[in-house]
């Protein structure tokens, strides 16, 4: 029997907080091979000329957009795990990939098991409460705000809240400061917390009479995030097309 060749990887913002982690993950995975490690200012072509069949990306919502496109251009699959991600950036990632049907993309706005659940728990809830804001916590190195966890809860619970025929959350408030009550996504408020000691963490608050139900989800480490990226990493061949979350990948 002839062992495997090691899949060939390549890492993008490789020298940022996840990117370092995904590295780590990476060289220690005896199926993986480490092939390019790139940052800002260093040309992609060194995934292409070290033979990545897969390129994680974790780097900037600025920069996203152009890594995928080229990467999709060269026939080469992406794991996505950089945030800033609307609707209508996913139309167009699905849209580069109708040129290139052998070719994955995945973009997970989380890859922690637990915060994948959490997600799905409270999409599951939040029909069944008339009340429901999101407060999402972050280290304060982060740029962008709402998270893109954040963004992506609030989207699964407006649809499950709008298929269940369920009104907007009670709120009489007349006067309030710019900010006081969040950003309003998908008709659900989301406050932004930023701190130093922190990582990432969310809570989604249900309110309904004479109760409250909160799903809360702490990443107390980075390391949280590594099982979901290489499953991410080992699918995405398998995943032609376009991919939203680790749902899919876990059955969910
Ligand atoms: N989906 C998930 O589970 C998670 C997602 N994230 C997301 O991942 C992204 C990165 O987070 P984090 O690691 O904390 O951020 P960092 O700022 O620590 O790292 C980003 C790295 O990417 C580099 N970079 C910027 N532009 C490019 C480019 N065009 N090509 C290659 N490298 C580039 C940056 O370099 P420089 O600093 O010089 O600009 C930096 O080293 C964020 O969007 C964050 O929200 C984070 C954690 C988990
Ligand atoms: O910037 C971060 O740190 C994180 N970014 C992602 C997000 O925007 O949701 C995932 C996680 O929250 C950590």
């Amino acid at each position: 029997m002839t062992e495997q060749e090691p899949l060939p990887v390549g890492v993008l913002g490789a020298r940022g907080r996840m990117g370092v982690e995904v590295c780590r993950a990476v060289n220690d995975a005896d199926d993986l091979e480490l092939v390019a490690m790139v940052d800002a200012g260093e040309g992609l072509f060194s995934v292409t000329d070290a033979g990545a069949r897969v390129v994680v990306d974790f780097t900037s919502p600025e920069t996203v957009m152009d890594n995928i496109h080229w990467c999709v251009e060269q026939g080469v699959s992406v794991v996505v795990g950089t945030s800033g991600f609307t609707p209508e950036r996913l139309h167009r990632v699905e849209h580069w990939l109708k040129h290139k049907p052998d070719v994955g993309v995945i973009v997970a706005p989380n890859f922690a098991i637990g915060a994948v659940l959490m997600m799905e728990f409270a999409a599951k809830a939040a029909p069944y409460f008339p009340s429901v804001e999101i407060v999402e916590l972050h280290h304060p190195g982060k740029i962008d705000a709402p998270s893109g966890t954040a963004l992506h809860t609030a989207e699964m619970i407006g649809a499950s809240r709008a298929a269940a025929g369920v009104g907007p959350s009670p709120d009489a408030t007349k006067t309030a400061l710019d900010g006081a009550r969040g950003a309003e996504v998908a008709g659900v408020r989301v406050h932004s917390v930023r701190s130093a000691g922190l990582v990432a963490h969310q809570e989604v608050l249900l309110g309904t009479g004479g109760e409250t139900l909160t799903i809360r989800h702490d990443s107390l480490d980075r390391v949280s995030f590594m099982p979901g990226v290489l499953l991410a990493v080992r699918e995405v061949l398998k995943r032609p097309g376009l991919t939203v979350g680790l749902g899919p990948l876990l059955g969910l």
